[in-house]
């Protein structure tokens, strides 16, 4: 049954039924923690859809979400519409409760990827498994929503960081985003190798990672903000138009710059509970690394995202981001 699906995803069992029937259509794994929903019939403007949730093991509110969208379709409340790629990202990691087991898997989907080890074989297995799957629909527009929680609270609570890439984002994602309560949108400015930009810069999808509050372990999270969020979702796999608000509702930022850690020795110079978004006045010192020395805000103000000294050498400690001008919304 396709509820347990995520269960024996989690426990590492294969579940009894590789396939099935549901509301509209069928469902079919397709391996470990990869779930493909067929509808029978769909409209020519259906996209290529891909919810991706446990990218990191410790971010367990998006399981759940995607847990009882599965569970509203196989109990017939929805009908399927949209065919759909449902996919639960490092198990290993789900499973211990953290982030990542030997490296972050979020910076890993590129092709090309020689590193060997778990999650560099979950980064290829997952590429491969997009690639078919956008293969196989290609002729739809090709959408993925890449399901995340922060590590701390933020001064907007819900936000999508939107990846690099050549293309323009379709403004109707504005408006469904903003629809679904997300608050801000942060325009990344450089390949990132994230799993969302994998989306965006090999296969030209309108894909984004949301940030859907904070982490926090199984049983904990209060799904009630994230409402509006499943009611996106829904209509998506049901392809119904989504609840859409103007696009001026939603505050934007793009990276200014990306802070690395370089040194073994290296510190942020704020508490570790500052919230995302938090601003910073010209010449605040944010961080020292033994390597690059002192790092401080230039002559405008910075906000930081995503701070973490716990990183791993040479990887990124912090985004410093700053307001960026609104997209046309296109209404
Ligand atoms: O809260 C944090 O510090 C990290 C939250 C997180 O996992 N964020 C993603 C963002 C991905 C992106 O930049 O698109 C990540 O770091 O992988
Ligand atoms: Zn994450």
């Amino acid at each position: 049954m396709l509820s347990e699906w995520l269960e024996a995803s989690l426990d590492g069992r294969s579940p009894d039924a590789k396939e099935g029937a549901l509301a509209g259509g069928r469902y079919r794994i397709e391996g470990a923690g990869l779930l493909e929903l067929t509808p029978a019939a769909s409209s020519a403007t259906a996209p290529a859809l891909i919810l991706s949730a446990g990218i990191h093991g410790n971010e367990t509110a998006p399981i759940e979400l995607l847990g009882e969208l599965l569970a509203r379709l196989e109990a017939g409340l929805l009908r399927l519409a949209t065919p759909t790629l449902v996919i639960l990202g490092n198990l290993e990691a789900i499973r211990a409760g953290t982030r990542y087991v030997d490296t972050n898997l979020n910076r890993l989907f590129r092709r090309g990827l020689d590193a060997a080890g778990m999650e560099p074989d979950r980064a290829r297995a997952l590429m491969s498994a997009v690639d078919a799957f956008y293969a196989h629909h290609a002729d739809r527009p090709r959408l993925h929503y890449d399901l995340h929680t922060a590590i701390r609270d933020s001064q907007y609570p819900r936000f999508a960081v939107d990846p690099y890439a050549e293309t323009v984002t379709p403004a109707t994602q504005w408006r469904w985003l903003a629809g679904a309560d997300i608050q801000a949108v942060l325009h990344q400015h450089a390949h990132s190798w994230t799993f969302s930009h994998y989306s965006k810069h090999y296969h030209d999808a309108a894909a984004f990672t949301l940030e859907l509050g904070r982490a926090l372990p199984f049983g904990d999270n209060d799904l009630a903000p994230l409402a509006p969020m499943a009611r996106l979702l829904e209509a998506l796999v049901e392809d119904r138009p989504p609840a859409s608000r103007s696009a001026e509702t939603l505050a934007f930022f793009r990276v200014e710059h990306e802070l690395r850690r370089h040194a073994e020795d290296f510190r942020l110079c704020f508490p570790d509970d500052t919230p995302n978004f938090t601003e910073f006045a010209p010449g605040t010192r944010l961080a020292e690394d033994a390597i690059d020395g002192p790092i401080t805000v230039g002559e405008r103000p910075l906000r930081v995202v995503f701070p973490n000294a716990a990183v791993e050498i040479g990887a990124r400690a912090a985004l410093l981001v700053s307001a960026a001008t609104p997209p046309d919304d296109g209404t």
